[in-house]
């Protein structure tokens, strides 16, 4: 749907555009004089002008010109309508940097048709200032390892969701991804979109963390030139931006509360309006949300809305931890491995076998981006061809999760493990005195000193 702005002094033909604009679902405003036209533009910004040349108070080719020159109306496009016979005008009108032109009289199908081609560019334009956000999610094809029964189902059920999207014609399921930090939300989200028939359309991720909560609103549902202060063009939300392709609502349970109900409206309708809007958009889009949050918990602590938990509860995927999924360790890591050598021209390295022990062994609280970082390490500092895992990668990370989660993460820990680390933090803390630590942990001196012998600490 377009809000046109047709700027004509003859009432009869200015009617019949109307109409027939109408009669295609758009909204039209008429104004008759430059003047008017100005006036109009202060208050509202069409989506696109179709100007006369000839209008009772100045000529639409000088208008034309300013408008280009203008800070905040100089993006709109205009077709320009030019009498019959004066090729001249229509020239004048393209140098001028009118987008398209017609010519007088005006054939009504010509007119729609000049219309929908004008806005496929302007989308398109209009694409390319997301093309990062595309690029970076959305055109690489997603690689989903994991053979281990969990990721089995996952990618079964989310095979049968794709499907019943793909025959659903406007009405799409809303899906929503829990599981802990790390676990492949993401990709799972850009694995849906690729492999849905809208895989040529945008995916547009929002990450309700990392943006400024008073942005968000505004990134989310666009706004009206002069809807807020710096308003000055008007700006589509990322939700239209992502046309019928998909918005990803990557950590949900961040979405500030009072714009919930915003975005609630918006799923159960399906119509957008942008900030200082009067009229509203379909939406076209398909929604997918992930969060690492207890959203039920969070409902009953009053932080998320129970009606729009409701609204995502309906088709819920839950990502395994890594730790669950143990036979996934090895080809992830071997994954990784092949990245890292690609990166830096290296000869491809292999684990020994203590290393893929250690590997499936340990509890890997932050998931697959841990396993990832921990591999991109052993790699860089192998040098012989094979990659060990050694203590020092393993022991930071194990003292780091200690630090997130003592208890969760002690619980998944080797009782040696445990010992080396509670005798690491003794010296640590007592600067090395061996005697003082030795108290510390009620143990004599001569068993601390074997101890530390046997961890070679
Ligand atoms: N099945 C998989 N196969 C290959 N790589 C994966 C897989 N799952 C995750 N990864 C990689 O692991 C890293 C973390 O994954 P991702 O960002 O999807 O996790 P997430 O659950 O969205 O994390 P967060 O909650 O922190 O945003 C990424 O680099 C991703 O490419």
């Amino acid at each position: 749907m377009l809000n046109v702005l047709l700027v004509e002094d003859e009432t009869l033909f200015a009617k019949s555009v109307l109409k027939r604009l109408q009669r295609e679902g758009h909204t039209a405003t008429v104004m008759e004089t430059i003047t008017d036209a100005n006036e109009y533009l202060e208050k509202s910004l069409p989506d696109v002008i179709l100007l006369d040349v000839r209008l009772p108070d100045a000529s639409g080719l000088d208008f034309l010109q300013s408008l280009r020159a203008h800070q905040s109306w100089h993006a709109i496009p205009v077709i320009m309508m030019t009498a019959y016979g004066e090729l001249e005008d229509a020239v004048q009108a393209m140098k001028l940097g009118a987008t398209d032109y017609l010519k007088k009289p005006v054939d009504l199908d010509e007119l729609v048709l000049t219309l929908n081609k004008v806005m496929q560019t302007q989308k398109l334009s209009q694409q390319l200032d997301y093309s990062h956000v595309r690029e970076a999610h959305g055109s690489e094809p997603v690689v989903m390892i994991g053979h281990s029964s969990a990721m089995h189902s996952i990618k079964q059920q989310m095979e049968r969701i794709i499907q019943l999207v793909d025959r659903a014609e406007t009405e799409f399921p809303i899906i929503l991804i829990n599981g802990e930090t790390g676990t492949g939300k993401d990709v799972l989200a850009r694995y849906y979109h690729q492999s849905g028939k809208w895989r040529d359309k945008p995916f547009v991720h929002v990450d309700c963390a990392a943006l400024p909560k008073e942005l968000i609103e505004a990134e989310l549902f666009g706004y009206e030139r002069g809807a807020f202060t710096n308003a000055h063009q008007a700006k589509a939300g990322l939700i239209e931006v992502a046309e019928a392709g998909t918005v990803f609502l990557d950590e949900i349970g961040e979405l500030p509360i009072e714009l919930q109900s915003k975005l609630l409206n918006v799923l159960e309708r399906r119509q957008v309006r942008r900030i200082g809007a009067t009229q509203e958009r379909p939406v076209s889009a398909h929604f997918i949300a992930a969060t690492n949050r207890d959203l039920p918990q969070m409902v009953a602590d009053g932080e998320f809305r129970s009606d729009l938990y409701f609204r995502l509860n309906v088709i819920q995927l839950q990502m395994p931890p890594l730790r669950e999924r143990k036979m996934d360790i090895a080809p992830l890591a071997a994954h990784f491995v092949a990245i890292v050598a690609r990166r830096y021209g290296l000869d491809l390295p292999v684990f020994t076998e203590t290393a893929v022990n250690a590997l499936e062994d340990y509890h890997w609280p932050g998931n697959i981006r841990e396993l990832q970082h921990v591999v991109e390490r052993a790699v860089m500092m192998s040098t012989d061809g094979l990659i060990d895992i050694p203590q020092l990668i393993m022991q930071t990370t194990v003292t780091k999760s200690l630090q997130q989660d003592p208890v969760e993460v002690l619980g998944h820990m080797t009782l040696e493990q445990v010992e080396k680390y509670l005798l690491e933090k003794a010296l640590e803390r007592t600067a090395g005195n061996v005697s003082r630590a030795a108290r510390e942990l009620g143990l004599t001196r001569m068993a601390m000193r074997y101890r530390m012998e046997k961890y070679q600490l």
